[in-house]
This record gives C-alpha cells, sequence and structure tokens, in this order.
C-alpha cells in the first residue's frame, strides 16, 4: 500500500514553529524555535532584591537567547528557564548579579576572558589580539551548546559615599550540565563526561576581593541544582593559583585527584580535579516567579 504524507505549520504562542507530518502510519510533531532578540545589557535595577538569590522570568514566552541550532521541545524549555535565570545578592561594598550571556556581551567577556588568560598564562602584551579573536571564536561556538551549557555573566553596582556607582561587567563563568554541552577538549584529570563542570571563571582585576568570584560560584552552583539530577559538579583549578584553590576549598569542594608530576614534560601546570555534592533543586514553575519590573 503506498503511504501518503501530509504537512501542516502553526506557529504557537511561545512562538515556536511547528511542523506537523502526517503518514498513513504515523503523526509527527517537530518544533523549531523561531526566537526574536532582546538585549538589555545590564539586568533591570528595578528587579525586586529582596531575597538573596531567586530566578525571574523577564518575559514568561519568550526565550532571549538564540542558540542558531533547532531545538527540542525539553530544550526550548530548558532555554527558557537559563534566559529568566537570575541571582543576586547585596555584598558590603555594593550588589552582584548573576545571569546568562546575551549576545551583546559576547565582546566584553571576550576582553575579561582573554586578560584574564594572558595574566595566568603569562603572555606577552603584544598578543592580546590574537587571544581576544581565539576566545572570542571559542564564546561564539560554546553558545551553539546552549541550553546544555550556559556562559554566565556577573555584574558589580558599588557604593560610594552612600551613593549607587555605575553598574559594571565585572565577571564570568562557564558550566556545562551533561555531556552534550562538555567541552570537546577537557583537560586532565577528566572528570565523568556527563557531570556538570565548571571552567574559564574570572573576575575584573580592579574588582576582586569584593565577593564577586564567590557569587558567580555561588550562582554557577543553584544553576546546576537545577538544570542537573545528577547531584555533583567538577572543576579544575591549577595547583599554582592561590587564591581561586582557597575559593574552592572554603566552597567545599574535594581534591579527587590531581595531574601526574609528568604533565611537566608538556610544559603544562599541574592541576587538581576537584568536585563537590549539591543538593537538587526543582526549576520553579513560572507561578513561582515573582518580579517587578517598573
Ligand atoms: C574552575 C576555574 O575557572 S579555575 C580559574 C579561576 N580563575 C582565575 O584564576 C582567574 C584569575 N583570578 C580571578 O579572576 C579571581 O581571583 C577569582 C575568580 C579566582 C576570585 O574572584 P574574587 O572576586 O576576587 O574572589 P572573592 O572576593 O569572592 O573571594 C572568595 C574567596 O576566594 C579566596 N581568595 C580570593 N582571592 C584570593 C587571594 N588573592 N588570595 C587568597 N585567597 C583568595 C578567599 O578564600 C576568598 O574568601 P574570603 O574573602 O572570605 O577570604
Amino acid at each position: 500500500m503506498a503511504t501518503t504524507l501530509s504537512l501542516s505549520f502553526s506557529l504557537d504562542p511561545q512562538n515556536r514553529f511547528n511542523i506537523t507530518t502526517t503518514t498513513t502510519k504515523t503523526t509527527r510533531r517537530f518544533t523549531f524555535s523561531s526566537l526574536p532578540h532582546r538585549k538589555p545589557l545590564i539586568p533591570n535595577p528595578h528587579f525586586k532584591l529582596s531575597s538573596s538569590s531567586h530566578s525571574q522570568s523577564q518575559t514568561l514566552t519568550e526565550p532571549i537567547i538564540q542558540t542558531g541550532k533547532f531545538l527540542t521541545n525539553d530544550e526550548l524549555d530548558k532555554l527558557q528557564f537559563l534566559s529568566s535565570f537570575l541571582y543576586s545578592q547585596q555584598l558590603e561594598s555594593g550588589t552582584v548579579w548573576v545571569r546568562v550571556m546575551r549576545d551583546n556581551e559576547v565582546d566584553p567577556i571576550v576582553c575579561l576572558l582573554a586578560d584574564s588568560f594572558s595574566e595566568s598564562m603569562m603572555f606577552p602584551k603584544g598578543y592580546i589580539n590574537v587571544l581576544r579573536f581565539l576566545v572570542k571564536r571559542y564564546l561564539v561556538d560554546r553558545r551553539t551548546s546552549m541550553p546544555h551549557m550556559a556562559t554566565l555573566v556577573g555584574f558589580y553596582r558599588g557604593v560610594v559615599d552612600g551613593e549607587d556607582g555605575e553598574m559594571q561587567l565585572a565577571g564570568t563563568v562557564e558550566i556545562s550540565f551533561d555531556k552534550n554541552g562538555a567541552n570537546a577538549s577537557i583537560p586532565s584529570p577528566t572528570p565523568p563526561r556527563d557531570s556538570p563542570y565548571i571552567c574559564n571563571m574570572a573576575v575584573d582585576k580592579s574588582l576582586r576581593r569584593r565577593g564577586i568570584g564567590w557569587h558567580l560560584l555561588k550562582a554557577s552552583e543553584e544553576l546546576i541544582s537545577q538544570m542537573s539530577s545528577l547531584g555533583e559538579v567538577y572543576l579544575h583549578c591549577r595547583m599554582i593559583d592561590e587564591a581561586p584553590f582557597n575559593m574552592y576549598t572554603k566552597a567545599d569542594y574535594k581534591i579527587v585527584t590531581t595531574d601526574s608530576i609528568l604533565v611537566l614534560l608538556m610544559l603544562q601546570r599541574r592541576k587538581h580535579l576537584m568536585c563537590k555534592k549539591l543538593p537538587l533543586i526543582s526549576p520553579p514553575s513560572e507561578t513561582d516567579v515573582s518580579w517587578s519590573d517598573e
């Protein structure tokens, strides 16, 4: 018997483009995202900051991040959740906000990361533009793996003489939530490929030692607890890097294993693989979300 195929197209209220294929034997629905682009550079300063951390929905219907790839319904829901994630914390010297990087923030994050890499690798200053070029290619490429990974951005607003200062882009960190978001070339000692992993954390040099790195880490852990059911997170820390090592130890990360001394022969620094057990939190439903945007 001949098989007939019919196609129907629709746009749902969440701006998803649905194609339904019906044959005499099966009906299949494919959903593709056609996401509008919105781009506020910084968190809305009118957000309620009453709780220490929370996820907020900016618009409950549209993800504001584009991956340039076709996504399943589950991936679209996760992307929507990532779009609305916002962590905030009052510090002694100001306020820190953490959320997922938007397209228009790639360039400032590239500069921040390239400066941090050149500092830790002791790169000659003359190569900074090459480093920025490579970091930009990396960041743009990694974004296509969302929602299996996310690059977070930290913003900081200090208080000077009782007055609020300027909101500044202060730091960044990358998280992969599962093996689909895992980096192709993870350094040794290798963590389990399916486990959440934190890397590329950096805070602007002029803003260090105010608690921003700590809250980038707390925001990452909070997001991982909501995006992954494995209840653990891994990261690498070079043995010579005292500041991050102290931070991860203070945050209860434990050394799982350490690079063999032989990596020195490959002109690499020895690294610890560290792990922390995390509590599991289910993502809040839209009705749990409260926010104020005047
Ligand atoms: C998984 C990875 O990404 S590893 C790579 C980490 N990144 C880097 O090393 C890049 C260069 N360094 C940085 O950008 C910053 O120093 C970071 C991200 C490590 C820390 O950011 P900061 O905002 O300065 O850290 P923050 O002020 O929140 O300090 C948190 C804790 O870290 C530790 N710490 C931070 N800086 C230092 C330091 N200079 N010396 C010793 N301990 C330090 C302390 O335990 C501190 O807690 P405390 O203030 O109660 O003593």
